[in-house]
């Protein structure tokens, strides 16, 4: 029997240190997050990062925090349960990090007789650090616990219609009664040194955009070139001006260098550049969460109005919004009755 199996990235189970520490371990401590070799990785995430990093995360936690628990979970289960509505198939929701695992979800899903599934890494671009390590978590829990579950994956969906359009309409809902001179779309960053990684031709991509008009395998796996991807057919649909619209890359940890621009430096530039009134966007979440909420929402806010902005509004991601969940039902739907899937990748 088929079914659907959804894969966020996780949260900790509250906003306290004691319960931040060993989620952010598990979560640097994955070596497609931070990939230097082990011993390495084990000095820097447990000798350095996790001496510091819990409290503050926590404070951060902290301020976005709701009643029922963390935004990003409560969302991803909200999507879920509408999901279940749409569909004949068992659908369950597990998380790449924290205490609702994958291979709980996975279970849950063998217990209802699956044994052919569809995983949903819900992000819309492929990186390895979000995209990748999902698919390879599954991989290993089949591997290990579910030997007879067969499973397929429904490819970064950045670029396709129905998403470009749930998401353009959406937005222009959030702009809707606001006067804005600018449209940001701030993407979660990765160090570059990841899409050198991800090239499967190990040529292709130059990190600065002049390989993204050439054709090549090397897009697929490209997350760039995919958020540029979203950003661009985003503008085309809601009929932005060039100047109207910009990316940036948010979350950086220090160390490397990560995709540039970076979001906090665009919001002095735009300010500087007469830009007053700023709509700020994060396609790359389905859901709004920590990175949304507090660092965009909340301390980007601050920072544009502190730069000599006058006026900034986030924009919701997606989240649980009917048309979202009408579109992901289309699209597991298909794949239970065509066995097709009609997220194709690009190139
Ligand atoms: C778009 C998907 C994501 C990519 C790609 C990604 C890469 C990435 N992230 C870190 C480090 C951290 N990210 C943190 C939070 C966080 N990251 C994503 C998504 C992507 N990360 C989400 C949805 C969230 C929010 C989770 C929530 O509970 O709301 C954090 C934890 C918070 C903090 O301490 O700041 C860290 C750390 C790296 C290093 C990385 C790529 C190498
Ligand atoms: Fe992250
Ligand atoms: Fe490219």
């Amino acid at each position: 029997m088929k079914g659907v199996l959804l894969v966020n990235l996780g949260s900790p189970d509250s906003p306290t240190p004691k319960d931040v520490k060993p989620y952010l371990d598990e979560f640097l401590m994955d070596e497609r997050v931070i990939d230097a070799p082990k011993w390495l990785r084990t000095i820097l995430v447990r000798g350095i990062i996790l001496q510091t990093r819990p409290k503050k995360s926590a404070e951060a936690y902290a301020k976005i925090w709701w009643e029922e628990g963390s935004p990003l979970i409560v969302i991803s289960e909200r999507f879920t349960n509408k999901l279940k509505t749409q569909t004949e198939m068992p659908v369950a929701l597990g998380m790449r990090y924290g205490t609702m695992t994958i291979k709980n979800a996975m279970q849950e899903l063998k217990d209802k007789g699956v044994d052919d599934v569809l995983l949903v890494p819900l992000y819309p671009h492929y990186a390895m650090s979000s995209f990748e390590t999902v698919v390879v978590k599954v991989l290993e829990e089949q591997k290990a616990s579910f030997p007879g579950m067969k499973i397929t994956t429904l490819p970064a969906f950045y670029k396709h219609p129905e998403f470009i359009k749930v998401l353009s309409e959406s937005i222009k809902d959030g702009l809707e009664g606001f006067d804005y001179d600018h449209v940001l779309f701030s993407y979660h960053g990765i160090p570059e040194r990841h899409i050198r990684k991800n090239d499967p031709t190990s040529f292709h991509c130059k990190i600065d955009g002049t390989c993204c008009n050439v054709n090549s395998v090397a897009h697929n796996t490209c997350y760039r070139h995919q958020v540029y991807d979203t950003t661009k057919m985003v503008k085309e649909y809601l009929g932005l001006k060039e100047d109207q619209v910009s990316t940036s890359f948010q979350s950086r940890l220090a160390g490397d260098p990560w995709l540039k621009p970076y979001t906090d430096y665009e919001f002095e530039r735009l300010a500087k550049e007469g830009k007053k009134k700023l709509a700020v966007i994060t396609p790359a979440f389905v859901s709004d969460c920590l990175e949304t909420l507090e660092e965009i929402a909340m301390e980007g806010k601050e920072q544009f109005l502190e730069a000599g902005g006058e006026d900034y509004k986030h924009i919701s991601c997606l989240n649980d919004s009917d048309a979202w969940v009408k579109v992901m039902a289309k699209w597991v739907n298909d794949w239970q009755t065509t066995d097709v899937l009609d997220v194709v990748p690009s190139t």
